[in-house]
């Protein structure tokens, strides 16, 4: 786990082989204890190398480990010796040293990166904090502004950067093993005292009280409830204001805390869960490492409203050709400079030039004969859909590859008015879709293991979270969200208020409440969607009793906020009101209130006190009620990609480790029993009754959900 070699005659090279990321694991721990043993006794060698296999120095602790009992030696008693010794030692850094790897690094008296490496200490993403020296370490080495900045959000910088702060003491284009052996050798003769961090003294801003307080309070307000940020200003605040043995000890102290946290599980279950996610299985048995995606040359979309244009942006900044229709020429001409708008703006952003040359705007679908893959991205209305789907068959080659961006229509429909039913595919962008990072991959019964492949590995390319999901009715997270929201509005009739609701999901953790995210989305959209199923609109059959539909409680309130041309941000009104249409800051409407007294008036409904525990209890567990359905029905294969879903495409808080992994965490047999309660109080609720499979779990024990695959394996898969 760690091979020893002596270059040069009096260099040990170390270096560190535990592919893929060279992580710190117990057997890696023993490897560096005892090359790093041989190579300060052995009087041959004057300096010392540490290195990692394949061009990674390391990716830090493994995390596997922290599920189980610490094994092998500690990490921080082991570094020291590094330190203490009398040789120099050089750490050469090339891919990546993160984490513990960056704090090893540390340890070492020098540095040396390759150009192109990424360092960083991204603890905190995983809900704990860099307890190997790193928040005592950094502040010495850059100072606590900077090192606060990078321990607190986890952020990577590029070499360069680190050469810029004093993370490292230089950048290289050539092999940074060698680079680091010819420094080595040249440090020999040199006093290593000002090269021991644990020795210096952290300098000290004059206003550090004050700058800790602002940290501090930006924290709270973009990471409400999360732990481990708050804990690493309190380490590095320790940097500042104790000796480095009682900072240690500190820093090792609110370890323990985070440790064990639930937040610290969750943070590290979606760290596997977004990887798990790309390894996708059909039921042919075709998965993600046997099947070669095509290569994508030349794509089209089709329709450039907000998702035709986000996806157009999310194609060519990855260097995809594009050809973009519209149905007439003024949309088209907005299309277009809407298009190359946000081109530019994302270049700038990243500092790159605009890809305009990649991009043509055409009126004709015929303008596509040649392209790789289409993206449908018109109006969501069936029979517009297939009537480009008709168009597309008769003038593309029969090999171009048909991708829609349906947010719930049926797939394997559109996929039937066309030529080439296996090469159609569902790609489920999210809103804007050059920002959001949610792919849904939705494959049909009949898309080909090729064209999920395609899917998946576009997704990837375009730099998105890439999920594959079975083709259902809002497929998962649109589906889910239905039983979540008429939650809500339930919520709303029995007597709470839409920013009583919001406040208690922000709480938990939420980015947006359920009606400020509507209000966002806009409201027309779902209003449209209940009146072509028939929930809504001219067409219920009048003898329906009041706040009934298809057999099911329903309540009309949102309907009646349409009514009024409320539609949300973009009309200035919605669930709240804005200064102006478009604005964003919600305010409490008076108007709403009224309108939902009035309501309840008219149906002799007692409003009553709502805690917040009930509106969490009844809009999550009635999510995860339904993604344990959509897991019986095979529309998602693992709770795993529900949880992504919900992370990357709903604001899901990440602390929480999303929808599924929150049921297992307040455990199957509460939110069994919790669910039973509100189903009895609720019968005309279908969402609130518990699933099947929530039940199966709980007979066998509540296993960890990491495990209920094996309670699902025998249920069939429309994957
Ligand atoms: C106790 C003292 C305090 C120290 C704490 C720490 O250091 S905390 C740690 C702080 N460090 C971090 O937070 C860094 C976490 N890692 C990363 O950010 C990225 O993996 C990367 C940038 C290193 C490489 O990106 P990339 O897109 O090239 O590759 P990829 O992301 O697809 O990963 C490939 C495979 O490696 C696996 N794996 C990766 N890292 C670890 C690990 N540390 N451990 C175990 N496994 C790890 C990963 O699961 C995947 O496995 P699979 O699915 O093939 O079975």
């Amino acid at each position: 786990m760690a091979r020893y070699e002596l270059v040069k005659r009096s260099v040990a090279l170390i270096t560190l082989t535990n592919p893929p990321v060279n992580a710190l694991s117990s057997a890696v721990r023993h490897g560096i204890a005892k090359t790093m043993e041989r190579a300060l006794s052995d009087p041959k060698v004057t300096a010392v190398v540490i290195c990692g296999e394949n061009g990674r120095f390391c990716g830090g602790a493994d995390i596997r480990e922290f599920a189980g009992p610490l094994r092998g030696p500690p990490l921080v008693p082991l570094l020291d010796s590094i330190e203490a010794g009398e040789k120099p030692v050089v750490a050469a850094i090339e891919g990546v040293a993160l984490g513990g790897g960056l704090e090893l690094a540390l340890f070492c008296h020098y540095r040396i990166a390759h150009f192109k490496a990424r360092l960083g200490l991204p603890e905190v993403t995983l809900g704990i904090l860099p307890a190997a020296g790193g928040t005592q370490r950094l502040p010495r080495l850059i100072g606590i502004p900077a090192a606060l900045e990078l321990i607190t959000t986890g952020r990577h910088v590029s070499a360069q950067e680190a050469l810029k702060l004093g993370i490292v003491d230089q950048v290289t284009e050539q092999n940074a093993c060698e680079v680091a052996v010819e420094f080595a050798l040249r440090a020999v003769a040199k006093p290593l005292s000002s090269r021991r961090l644990s020795s210096l003294t952290t300098p000290c801003p004059p206003n550090l009280d004050a700058l800790l307080e602002a940290v501090t309070m930006q924290i709270q307000k973009k990471a409400r409830g999360v732990m481990a940020p708050l804990a690493c200003v309190q380490a590095v605040r320790a940097a500042a204001t104790m000796p480095y043995s009682q900072g240690i000890k500190r820093e090792s102290e609110l370890m323990a805390t985070l440790f064990n946290s639930g937040q610290a599980r969750a943070l590290q279950y979606c760290f596997f869960a977004e990887r798990t996610a790309g390894k996708w299985t059909l039921p042919s048995g075709a998965q993600w490492n046997d099947i070669k995606p095509r290569e994508i040359r030349s794509a089209a979309v089709i329709g450039l409203g907000t998702m035709g244009r986000g996806i157009a942006v999310s194609l060519a900044r990855v260097g995809i050709p594009v050809i973009a229709v519209e149905s007439d020429k003024k949309l088209l001409e907005t299309g277009r400079q809407m298009v190359i708008g946000m081109l530019e703006r994302d270049a700038k952003r990243r500092g790159v030039s605009a890809s305009h040359n990649l991009l043509k705007f055409t009126l004709g679908l015929q303008d596509l004969k040649d392209v790789d893959l289409v993206i449908e991205a018109v109006f969501e209305d069936m029979a517009l859909k297939k009537s480009v789907f008709r168009e597309l068959s008769k003038v593309c080659r029969p090999a171009t590859l048909f991708c829609t961006n349906t947010s719930g229509l049926d797939v394997d429909a559109l996929a039937g008015v066309t030529d080439r039913p296996q090469l159609v595919i569902g790609m489920h962008f999210f809103s804007p879709a050059h920002v959001m990072k949610l792919l849904e991959v939705v494959c049909g019964p009949r898309s080909s293991s090729e064209i999920v492949a395609t899917a998946m590995s576009l997704g990837k390319r375009m730099g998105k979270v890439s999920v594959a999901v079975g083709n259902c009715p809002g497929f998962v997270g649109n589906r889910m969200l239905k039983p979540y929201s008429d939650q809500a509005t339930f919520l709303l009739e029995e007597g709470a208020t839409p920013e009583q609701i919001d406040k208690a999901l922000e709480d938990f953790g939420f980015a947006m409440g359920v009606f400020r995210m509507s209000d966002l989305a806009g409201l027309d959209v779902g209003w449209r969607v209940r009146k072509e199923s028939g929930l809504t609109g001219p067409d219920v059959d009048p003898k329906n009793p009041p706040r009934r539909r298809q057999g099911r409680k329903y309540c009309p309130i949102p309907d009646m906020v349409c009514e009024q041309g409320r539609f949300g941000q973009k009309t200035g009104r919605g669930w709240y009101m804005y200064d102006k249409p478009g604005g964003t800051k919600a305010k409490p409407d008076p108007l709403i209130q009224n309108l939902i007294e009035m309501y309840r008036n008219r149906y002799g409904i007692q409003p009553r006190n709502i805690t917040d525990q009930e509106i969490i209890e009844r809009c999550l567990f009635a999510l995860a009620n339904e993604g344990f359905r959509i897991l019986e029905d095979g529309i998602a294969a693992r709770p795993e990609d529900i949880d992504v879903i919900y992370l990357f495409g709903y604001g899901f808080p990440r602390h929480r480790g999303g929808p599924m992994f929150y049921a297992s965490m307040v455990g199957l047999q509460r939110v069994l029993e919790r669910l039973e309660h509100y189903h009895q109080a609720h019968p005309d609720v279908p969402h609130l009754e518990p699933s099947p499979l929530l039940k199966k779990l709980v007979a066998c024990g509540s296993p960890p959900v990491q495990k209920w695959r094996e309670h699902i394996k025998t249920m069939h898969s429309h994957l």
